[in-house]
């Protein structure tokens, strides 16, 4: 039996790329797709889809009455992955989110309904394997060198900052360390933001620029020595195998799953 989904976001950089992988995995069926600029029209007449044959919805709970999916993605913005994710667990929708940006009660009260409704959920900032891995290292590397700076590079379209993979890997380093703060006890910024963001002491940076697509470096000092472990994707068919094990997996559970390291082997 097919798994049938419905994408939040098609037109998007990532959403067109998940549209082509749901249309050509076996095992998956586009049901529907969620675009509030295009709703009651087939996504066939949008441009670059003239071979997909689907409704376009701009309602989520007509989609969802419609359709009967099994599985959400998401990949819009922040304010709106939210929502959408809450409304899919109130219909018994299982979301699979990619939208990053959610906050940490965001996040809370996502889980506690994940698991009142027994509805499964996967919300993965990045579903790339190699990101999942420089992330897994980088916890790794934090028990034996505590001092640690996280530079992320992405796109200059991108709404959050910091990004949620960057998020992610200061939570899983802050899991091996003691809270610390970094730098000389004295410092001062003579520029506001000079130092990055704040995350228990471990510094994040920031770049946005026209040709990056989605990279991060994560670099640990230690005495007399550096260690720096870096991920890029180039291409956003980097994601794609991540998304589809989050289809599959979100199907067999019963609460909401923060992270992609938490459900590969
Ligand atoms: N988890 C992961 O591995 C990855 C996550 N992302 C995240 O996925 C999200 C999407 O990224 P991109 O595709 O690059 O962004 P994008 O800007 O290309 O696409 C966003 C999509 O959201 C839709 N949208 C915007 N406002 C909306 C609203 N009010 N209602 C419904 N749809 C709305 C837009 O029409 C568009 O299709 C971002 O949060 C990004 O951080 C991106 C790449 C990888
Ligand atoms: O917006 C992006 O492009 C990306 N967003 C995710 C994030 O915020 O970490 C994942 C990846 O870095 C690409």
């Amino acid at each position: 039996m097919s798994i049938k989904v419905v994408i939040a976001g098609p037109r998007g950089r990532m959403g067109r790329e998940a549209v082509k992988l749901i249309m050509n995995t076996a095992e998956f069926e586009l049901v529907g797709v969620l675009d509030h600029r295009n709703g009651g029209r087939d996504l066939n007449e949008i441009e670059g889809f003239s071979s997909v044959q689907c409704p376009v919805y701009d309602q989520l709970e007509e989609c969802f009455t419609s359709t009967s999916p099994d599985v959400l993605i998401d990949l819009t913005i922040p304010e709106t992955g939210y929502i959408h994710t809450k409304t899919a667990l109130l219909h018994g929708v299982r979301p699979v989110v990619g939208t990053t940006g959610f906050t940490a009660s965001q996040l809370k009260e996502l889980k506690a309904l994940s698991e009142e409704k027994k509805v499964g959920t996967i919300i993965a900032p990045n579903f790339a394997i190699g990101a999942v891995l420089m992330m897994k290292f980088s916890a790794m590397a934090a028990k034996y060198f505590p001092d640690v700076e996280i530079l992320e590079l992405h796109h200059d379209k991108k709404l959050d900052a910091p990004s949620g993979t960057a998020v992610k890997t200061a939570q899983m380093i802050s899991q091996q360390r003691e809270q610390k703060k970094q730098g000389h006890p004295d410092e001062k910024e003579t520029i506001q933001g000079a130092r990055g963001a704040d995350y228990e002491g471990m510094r994040i940076h920031s770049v946005r620029l026209p040709g990056l697509v989605a990279h991060q470096q994560v670099m640990f000092g230690g005495e007399g020595q550096m260690l720096t472990l870096r991920h890029d994707s180039h291409d956003r068919a980097s994601f794609m195998s991540g998304v589809k094990v989050c289809v599959e997996t979100v199907m067999n559970l019963e609460t909401l799953v923060y992270g992609l390291e938490n459900i590969l082997d």
